[in-house]
């Protein structure tokens, strides 16, 4: 068996945006390992989300086609997870409720679910708020319920758009950690996009750089340093470099929207 997770093979996407064709995606072809961890970015609007929505049966490729475990993806499978930027949380369920959504048709009883949903929840920090609602909740620990709720599930690809984004400097840390964690511990596939370079670097094996403009992978960085990583460190400090001078190089104008 290959140890291609996913293969990608002249994989195109374009939107019909009032009347004018906008090719958002072209000519991708890429293999990820199973186990990977890969991290895209790119400028706002290049095609990161688009490139995950495919990846997970969301959008159809105009073109090409995306392989999971050698079969092709028409439609989102209960094998991969996808954590969108919104959190997709239910309003009307507990948070407890919100984390088992994803258990419910499986073989597990009620309370295998609830041990299950407790557990993940606190993971996040969250197990004293298992009976609130989503709306009693700031924006950090939505965004840790939906966390809760893709981890609880187990997948074998876990897709991630700028999951950690709404977190505060403490709970970002800690929670690229326990994703960390649980990677090592499962052997999950995961694909991420962020806007944080320095989260790129400390979860990714690979970074996706996407360019700005030709929608296509304009550069794979590959951090051969060993996890957990060293923030401070030199090999950090090294990519770090490496990945601004590529964005200098793909834009006029340096994003501002990237953190490091
Ligand atoms: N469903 C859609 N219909 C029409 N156009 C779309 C649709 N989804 C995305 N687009 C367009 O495709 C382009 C890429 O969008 P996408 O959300 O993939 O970018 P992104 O790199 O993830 O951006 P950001 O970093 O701001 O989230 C944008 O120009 C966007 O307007």
């Amino acid at each position: 068996m290959s140890d291609h997770a996913i293969q990608i093979r002249n994989l195109t996407k374009s939107f019909l945006n009032k009347g004018t064709k906008d090719e958002v995606l072209k000519n991708i072809n890429v293999d990820i390992e199973r186990g990977e961890t890969i991290a895209v970015i790119g400028q706002s609007g290049c095609g990161k989300s688009t490139l995950l929505n495919v990846i997970g049966g969301f959008e159809t490729p105009d073109n090409g086609s995306v392989l999971f475990e050698g079969e092709k993806v028409s439609s989102p499978s209960r094998r991969s997870v996808m954590l969108f930027q919104n959190y997709g949380l239910l309003p009307w369920r507990s948070v407890q409720k919100n984390v088992e959504l994803g258990l419910e048709d499986t073989n597990l009883s009620s309370a295998e679910r609830k041990e299950k949903a407790l557990h993940y929840l606190q993971m996040v920090g969250l197990e004293d708020k298992w009976d609130r609602f989503p709306h009693q909740l700031s924006g950090g620990m939505q965004q840790r319920v939906a966390i809760a709720r893709a981890l609880a599930i187990e997948p074998e690809l876990l897709l991630m758009d700028e999951p950690f984004g709404a977190l505060d400097t403490f709970n970002r840390y800690y929670l690229q950690d326990e994703l960390l964690k649980i990677q090592k511990e499962s052997n999950t596939t995961i694909i991420l996009v962020t806007h944080d370079i320095d989260e790129a670097i400390y979860l990714a094996d690979r970074v996706f750089i996407m360019s700005t403009n030709s929608g296509d992978i304009q550069r794979e960085v590959v951090i051969n340093a060993y996890k957990p990583r060293d923030r401070s460190g030199r090999d950090f400090q090294y990519f770090r470099k490496l990945i601004l001078e590529e964005f200098q190089l793909s834009s006029a104008t340096p994003s501002l929207e990237y953190n490091i």
